[in-house]
């Protein structure tokens, strides 16, 4: 069963801007969905309008099987939303922000000692509980905040960018976090990210979206199968020549798309093998310098980077 299901959305603010052009999603129940897309894509008002804050201007949503639009208030009862910005209360300890939060969703006060109990168990919080909320790292602030929105046992949990500033151990934290709540409490994770790794590592379904409409979707190696023989790495001597020649290689009519990765081009071909040969040679016509070239396995880096520029190439625009 799906638990949310976008048919054609569109939102236009008043200013006439259209952050949403007819985007279409589904997301499975138990999931973790991830939706990428460079600045402006529409995360935000996709996000705002799955979790009531906005209305959608035309198009359908059902939560959970519910039209969206018309039980609002239902579908509230059954998510929860974890911003960017942790909601947690400084002057509150982890306890106590744990049962506000408790008392908010009216969870009763037997039902409330026992799931923060597990909570603080199942997210290694305990060791936290003895110091105050405003001491700790923002990676910890960011658990916690999560952990306050599972009081409630939502069915679908809506996260914007939740690893957005952390460093890599953080990040693995919570990546071990979410899963947790996926495979122990069965919620559907809905997150927006722009860490490409993080939707690979994290999500079974991930959509791809630009100027307010999916370009892709899918698994992530279903996604990696779209452009699967048609890439091309170029080693170079230095980060400097791959900058210089990225800018050469661009103004050629053999490639599709060009991604700089520390010293290396990837580029995107139609024929591997056919551009193989003929990158191969163009690069010695023009005394260029390489170390080696070679048709590569793409990442969803790639495919991203693929899907945004052809998606700029058919005259759409690009508002990053
Ligand atoms: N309240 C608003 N009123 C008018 N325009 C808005 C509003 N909110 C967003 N926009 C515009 O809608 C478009 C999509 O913005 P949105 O914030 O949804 O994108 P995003 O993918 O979340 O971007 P980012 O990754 O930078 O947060 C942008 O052009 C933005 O300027």
């Amino acid at each position: 069963m799906l638990a949310i299901e976008v048919d054609k959305i569109v939102k236009q603010y008043k200013n006439g801007v259209k952050a949403l052009d007819g985007l279409s999603l589904q997301v499975k129940k138990g999931e973790i969905f991830s939706l990428l897309g460079p600045n402006g894509a529409g995360k935000s008002s996709l996000i705002n309008i799955l979790t009531t804050f906005y209305k959608p201007t035309s198009g359908k949503i059902n939560i959970l099987g519910k039209d969206l639009c018309k039980e609002p208030a239902w579908v509230r009862t059954q998510i929860a939303c974890v911003a960017q910005r942790v909601s947690i209360d400084e002057h509150l300890s982890l306890m106590e922000n744990m049962t506000f939060q408790s008392r908010m969703y009216r969870v009763d006060k037997y039902t409330a000692k026992k799931r923060i109990k597990e909570l603080i168990d199942s997210f290694q919080l305990l060791s936290y509980l003895r110091y105050p909320t405003s001491s700790y790292s923002g990676g910890v602030k960011r658990r916690l905040d999560i952990a306050m929105n599972m009081v409630s046992l939502p069915k679908i949990l809506f996260l914007d960018e939740p690893t957005v500033g952390m460093d890599a151990v953080s990040r693995n934290r919570m990546w071990e976090m979410l899963l947790k709540i996926r495979d122990e409490y069965n919620t559907t994770i809905f997150l927006t990210t722009h860490y490409l790794e993080e939707a690979d590592q994290l999500s079974d379904n991930i959509c791809i979206m630009n100027n307010g409409k999916e370009i892709a979707q899918g698994t992530s190696s279903s996604l990696r199968n779209i452009i699967r023989q048609n890439m091309i790495r170029v080693v170079l001597p230095n980060a400097i020549k791959a900058k210089k020649y990225k800018k050469m290689i661009d103004n050629t009519d053999f490639i599709k798309w060009s991604n700089i990765k520390e010293n290396s081009i990837v580029v995107g071909v139609a024929n591997s093998r056919k551009s193989l040969t003929l990158i191969n040679k163009w690069m010695i016509d023009n005394n260029m310098e390489f170390i080696s070239i070679g048709i590569v396995e793409p990442t969803l880096e790639d495919v991203f980077v693929s899907l945004v520029n052809s998606d700029r190439n058919r005259g759409e625009g690009l508002v990053c």
